[in-house]
């Protein structure tokens, strides 16, 4: 695993030359035409006797770590020369086969570039980390956006002839980019369960339990265990939710019923058969947003060439993903499901008003979320709510985060405290030992309370919110566990927040 300089002596141009360079480190090999072994500050010669000018040479590219910021890589080359060119040449050739056998490390990225991320750094940031991939022979399709939804559009309709060509998608800008990468790959190809359908919530009039069902993503619609709902009807109607992510024009969220058997896909395809979840396709962010929050809590370093160079090693990171399922009524009186998938931060009300408002001052740069935030503060708008989430052993810092944001947050802890209690038709013995004589338990009781059967530690709550919101980033010590993990009856509708822990989805961070 080292690349030893036996036939190769080095001459000291540098003060800590190293004699050896792992073979982990090296991300590309590059053969020269001849000169002088020279190079700038970050290249380190190693030539063989004769005069420097004479040399046949090749380039071995590898990364160093940071002494300031370890967690951050350095691009630096080893320049290496020799008399004879054949063994210049046979060195490479052995290099790069090497370096091609890496399975992890991607050969073809589709690469969407947001112009307008961040301080506008999209283009600039891509231009800086584009040669790092031309040298690493990593081939890449650039897509400029052009609008908001183009990216999801791009992946939504795109074939599975085509998607098989890629290896992965990166996004060069910040997490709305990538959510919106994310819900187009994952729109008709995801394979995991839905949450159960609420009960009673009027789907087609029907109040009858029976099995909910798993989308394979191939067509077919399997019943799953856990879901005991009603079952999704089979390509049938169409949601009324056109709200996009944000202001597209076109709708973004995922109709639920167009994943059903038989049905088709907006492109009039059938439903792809390159389904997720699957090992090979991965996912990869260059951070140039504003908050990057997901790199942050992943790689840990916000800097493009980190990112860059992670791409190209192939290097892997399991993410959370929450799938929130928004049941909507729509004036029909039907009730429509639509589906998202989020990677950071999932918010209904304060939150998504803000990211709305703070679209219009996108010319400040980060500074629109604080101008913004702001603003929408000051309207003081408030939202019906009857929130529900699993009490786990972290639940005390899920709520303290939240505790944050608003005052009426503040009293949803406090009125938890006093009104716990665990709730279900069941009449089970968790619910009798710790319900409170006088209270009138139906009142709370949820309609999907199968699920809080299931799971005794549900905390519900109700009330008036400023905001409803769950962060999905996994702090890698505080996690949430597997599953359904929080639920909101809002005024028009009801909301499922699903988390994939450790998505086994393609959501790798490169
Ligand atoms: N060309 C474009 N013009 C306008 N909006 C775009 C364009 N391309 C993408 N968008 C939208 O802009 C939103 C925000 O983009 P992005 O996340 O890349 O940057 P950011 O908001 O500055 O960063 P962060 O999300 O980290 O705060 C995305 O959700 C996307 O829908």
């Amino acid at each position: 695993q080292e690349l030893g300089s036996s036939c190769l002596s080095s001459i000291g141009l540098l003060p800590k030359l190293e004699n050896k360079i792992k073979f982990s480190d090296v991300y590309a090999v590059e053969l020269l035409d001849e000169g002088p072994v020279c190079g700038p500050w970050n290249t380190r010669i190693v030539v063989q006797g004769k005069k420097n000018s004479e040399m046949h040479r090749f380039a071995v590219h590898v990364i160093t770590r940071s002494r300031k910021h370890p967690s951050q890589l350095v691009p630096c080359e080893y320049l290496f020369g020799h008399k004879d060119p054949e063994t210049c040449k046979s060195l490479v050739e052995h290099l790069s086969a090497c370096i091609n056998n890496e399975q992890d490390r991607p050969k073809n990225l589709m690469v969407f570039v947001h112009p307008l991320c961040g301080k506008g750094r999209g283009c600039k940031n891509w231009e800086m980390v584009a040669p790092l991939f031309d040298r690493a022979n990593v081939n890449t399709k650039v897509i400029i956006t052009k609008r908001a939804g183009h990216a999801y559009d791009t992946l939504a309709s795109i074939s599975d002839k085509e998607l098989k060509k890629f290896d992965g998608v990166v996004a060069v800008g910040g997490d709305g980019l990538f959510n919106e990468i994310l819900n187009g790959l994952l729109n008709s190809r995801n394979k995991t369960s839905y949450p159960p359908t609420p009960e009673g919530f009027g789907y087609f009039g029907s109040t009858e339990k029976c099995q909910g069902y798993k989308n394979d993503g191939l067509n077919n619609s399997t019943p799953t265990s856990e879901a005991v709902n009603v079952m999704l009807p089979v390509g049938s109607n169409k949601s009324d939710d056109h709200e996009p992510l944000l202001s597209t024009g076109q709708s973004v969220g995922l109709d639920i019923s167009s994943l059903n058997p038989n049905t088709e896909s907006s492109t009039g395809d059938q439903v792809p058969s390159v389904s997720f979840p699957n090992d090979w396709f991965r996912l990869g962010i260059i951070p140039s947003g504003s908050t990057d929050a997901i790199v942050l809590s992943t790689t840990g370093e916000r800097d493009a060439v980190t990112s860059a160079l992670l791409i190209i090693f192939g290097r892997r990171i399991a993410l959370d993903i929450a799938q929130v399922v928004r049941w909507k009524s729509s004036p029909s009186a039907e009730v429509l499901p639509t589906v998202r998938y989020a990677a950071s931060f999932a918010g209904y009300g304060f939150y998504g008003e803000v990211i709305r408002e703070s679209e219009n001052y996108r010319w400040m740069g980060p500074a629109r979320y604080d101008f913004s935030g702001t603003m929408v503060f000051l309207k003081h708008r408030s939202y019906d709510a009857k929130v529900a989430f699993l009490e786990n052993e972290n639940s005390h810092s899920l709520a303290a985060s939240a505790e944050n944001v608003a005052d009426e947050v503040q009293s949803l802890q406090s009125r938890r405290k006093r009104s716990r209690k665990t709730i279900c038709q069941a009449n089970c013995s968790v619910c009798k030992e710790t319900s409170t004589p006088g209270q009138d338990s139906e009142d709370e009781i949820p309609n999907s309370s199968q699920m809080i059967h299931d799971n005794p530690k549900w905390i519900w709550s109700e009330g008036r919110f400023l905001s409803v919101g769950a962060a999905v980033i996994s702090c890698r010590n505080e996690r949430a566990p597997d599953g359904l993990v929080a639920e909101a009856h809002l005024s028009d509708g009801f909301l499922h927040l699903l988390l994939i822990r450790d998505c086994p989805l393609p959501l790798y961070l490169w």
